[in-house]
């Protein structure tokens, strides 16, 4: 059957705007810019704080935020709002496991397996607590995407087993009337080739029957961390002559395969920073903190498309991909290539360069 939009669980809702991404402008880009006497752009600032990005939930400490955040949203949303609670759930062992600049705190050797169920188990019990706000959850960026493409390499072909087990565990525990979850599913570049967008559809298919098709797992989520476009008219150079050259034809080639192996999906997908098309992509791998990049489509559940529930901001523009400290532990080559901003500070960490590249850049502008 045709999708329909008429039963999108995210209609009416807005995206909650978090303090912490607010604190990070205003103790950064708002003095910065202010400094450089542009009090224009300092204000434009201000507005992108008001703007509901995800709050990734990156370590096991930060889960305790979540009851500070849906005590705010109760109190806004009983003066009128209806807002929604965004979060990231991104912890698994051996996290990013293809790549070296978001590797997390757990690791399988050190009871990682235990330790996630534990901050899975946390983050319930925060849900729980406030069954009358609505939380919409991203489920783990990279990971099953990079089981699709990434076997090849040893970190991922050893976490395989996991990511699996623990991501049905992660769905199954968080289902919830007061939740809609989104597993993470790369993006046009990365699944949405030939090679790879079939045996994707047979993995999400699988995990979402293996967990009993949890209800208030809605769909995917796209884009996250990355810049293509929504729609995009023509192919760029840097899209290797792939015909999937945006979100909407990924989704769109997706949605039927899924459905075939029984998950009726929906989508998100990401317009952080995705305004400016094509982008400076030297080749469509390029992940790590884009040059010429700027804020898009403003989250909203108005998408005109049936598959879409809404555009979202997952990945909080300004907040770093990876260092470009190439004596850092954690240093990715990729945040060393000539289409990557630098000096770079470590990822999740603030990027001033960065935001204010985006700012700049914003499509629609600010
Ligand atoms: O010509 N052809 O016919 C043809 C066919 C197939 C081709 O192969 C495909 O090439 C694609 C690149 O074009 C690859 O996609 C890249 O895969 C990387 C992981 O390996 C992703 O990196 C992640 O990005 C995340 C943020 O998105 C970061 O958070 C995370 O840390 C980081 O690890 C890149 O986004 C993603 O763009 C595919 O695997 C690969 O299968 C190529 C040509
Ligand atoms: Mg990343």
């Amino acid at each position: 059957p045709a999708a329909t939009n008429t039963d999108n669980p995210l209609a009416g809702y807005e995206f909650y705007a978090n303090p912490y991404y607010a604190s990070e402008v205003s103790s950064s880009a708002v003095p910065t810019l202010s400094a450089k006497g542009s009090a224009t752009w300092a204000a434009k600032a201000t507005e992108v704080a008001k703007i509901g990005s995800f709050t990734w939930l990156d370590t096991r400490a930060k889960v305790p935020t979540i009851a500070d955040y849906a005590a705010d949203v109760q109190k806004q949303n009983a003066a009128g709002a209806k807002l929604t609670l965004p979060l990231v759930v991104y912890d698994l062992p051996e996290r990013d496991c293809a790549a070296l600049a978001s590797n997390g705190e757990l690791s399988l050797a050190n009871n990682g397996s235990a330790l996630y169920k534990d901050y899975i188990n946390s983050i319930k019990t925060q849900i729980d607590a406030f069954p009358d706000v609505f939380f919409t959850l991203v489920i783990e960026p990279d990971s099953l995407a990079n089981l699709v493409t990434n076997t090849n390499v040893a970190k991922c072909a050893n976490a395989e087993t996991a990511y699996k087990e623990l991501t049905a565990y992660a769905i199954k525990t968080l289902d919830s009337k007061n939740v809609v979850q989104y597993l993470d599913a790369g993006h046009a570049g990365w699944l949405g080739w030939p090679a790879n967008i079939a045996p994707a559809a047979k993995l999400f298919g699988q995990l979402y029957t293996d967990a009993g098709k949890p209800a208030s797992v809605r769909g995917l989520a796209t884009n996250v961390a990355n810049y293509n476009a929504w729609t995009l008219p023509t192919c760029a150079s840097y899209q290797q002559g792939s015909k999937t050259c945006d979100e909407k034809t990924y989704i769109t080639n997706f949605a039927p395969l899924l459905e075939a192996e029984g998950f009726p999906a929906h989508f998100v997908t990401d317009t952080g920073r995705n305004g400016v098309q094509p982008t400076k992509q030297q080749a469509w791998g390029d992940w790590c903190n884009v040059i010429g990049t700027g804020f898009g489509v403003r989250p909203t559940t108005e998408t005109s498309e049936p598959l879409l529930d809404a555009f979202v901001w997952v990945k909080p523009g300004g907040e770093c991909d990876g260092t470009s400290n190439t004596t850092a532990t954690r240093y990715d080559a990729h945040c060393g290539l000539d289409d990557a901003l630098k000096p770079a500070p470590e990822a999740g960490t603030w990027f001033e360069a960065y935001f204010e590249q985006l700012l700049v850049n914003a499509n629609p502008a600010f």
